[in-house]
């Protein structure tokens, strides 16, 4: 989708964007993408450990940390991973690796989301990433979430799109039913997810996702994250209630910093 870059954008923090753009040209969702990223890899110094995120626009941060490595613009950083992928990315770029094991504080964390609603709650997991990353951006001190402006939502479900939730995958179609109950009286339906070979998704742990479609709020997002948890067989879900302290959105009138 392309979106027109309006003049707007020159009066807003998109000014110190880097790569800079000029107004009224037109970018795809990629490109937004790529500036969210960028501006969030402003937020990083030398010395940070930092949490790698997973997804098309976490990508670019992690490019981006690369590129300011190879530069020597960034020293001594360590990155700790959220998925296998951004792994073996930032590996292939030289990024120093390390684990919460070793590192149990992060300095900051920069992610995508499949949802933000207005109070910076979030939905994260449809490539398959929760688990880890919920873990990543649940011990650092600032999480940025970078998004293109079509993940604004006025609540959580409200895209339409799928609800994530990590499943073991023993008797997975009980943990879905329960799940499918647990929101009955907002039309949900829950969905095991596949691979592109018509086979169950397994995610870097080993576990199955079960996809939850909403077609209602579920209202106190705390109320549901806990009924979620407490239900066996449920590993982790894709709601990060209260988790991001920074979302940055890029959209058609420039980039929008948002703070808790
Ligand atoms: O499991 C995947 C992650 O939560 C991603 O950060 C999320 O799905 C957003 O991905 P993308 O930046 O590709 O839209």
């Amino acid at each position: 989708m392309a979106i027109a870059w309006s003049e707007k954008a020159s009066s807003m923090e998109s000014l110190s964007l880097s790569p800079p753009v000029s107004p009224s040209v037109i970018l795809t969702q990629d490109e937004l993408k790529k500036i969210a990223a960028f501006k969030a890899v402003e937020f990083v110094e030398s010395g940070m450990v930092l949490g790698l995120g997973t997804g098309s626009t976490a990508k670019h941060a992690v490019d981006r940390i690369g590129e300011l490595l190879l530069q020597g613009k960034l020293k001594n950083i360590i990155g700790i991973p959220t998925s296998k992928k951004t792994q073996e990315q930032a590996l292939s770029l030289g990024i120093p690796l390390s684990d919460l094991d070793s590192h149990p504080t992060i300095d900051i964390a920069i992610d995508g989301a499949d949802e933000v609603d207005p109070h910076l709650n979030l939905v994260k997991g449809r490539g398959g990433s929760l688990l880890r990353e919920k873990m990543v951006e649940g011990a650092c001190k600032k999480f940025v979430c970078i998004v293109d402006e079509s993940k604004l939502v006025k609540y959580l479900g409200g895209s339409g799109l799928a609800m994530p939730v990590e499943v073991v995958p023993f008797c997975w179609k009980f943990t879905a039913n329960k799940l499918q109950n647990l929101f009955q009286h907002s039309g949900c339906v829950a969905n095991l997810r596949n691979d592109c070979k018509g086979e169950p998704f397994v995610t870097d742990n080993g576990n199955y996702i079960v996809d939850l479609y909403l077609k209602k709020d579920m209202e106190d997002l705390q109320v549901a994250s806990d009924a979620i948890s407490r239900i066996a067989g449920v590993v982790e879900h894709g709601m990060f209630l209260d988790m991001a302290t920074t979302v940055i959105i890029a959209g058609e009138l420039g980039i929008t910093i948002k703070n808790k």
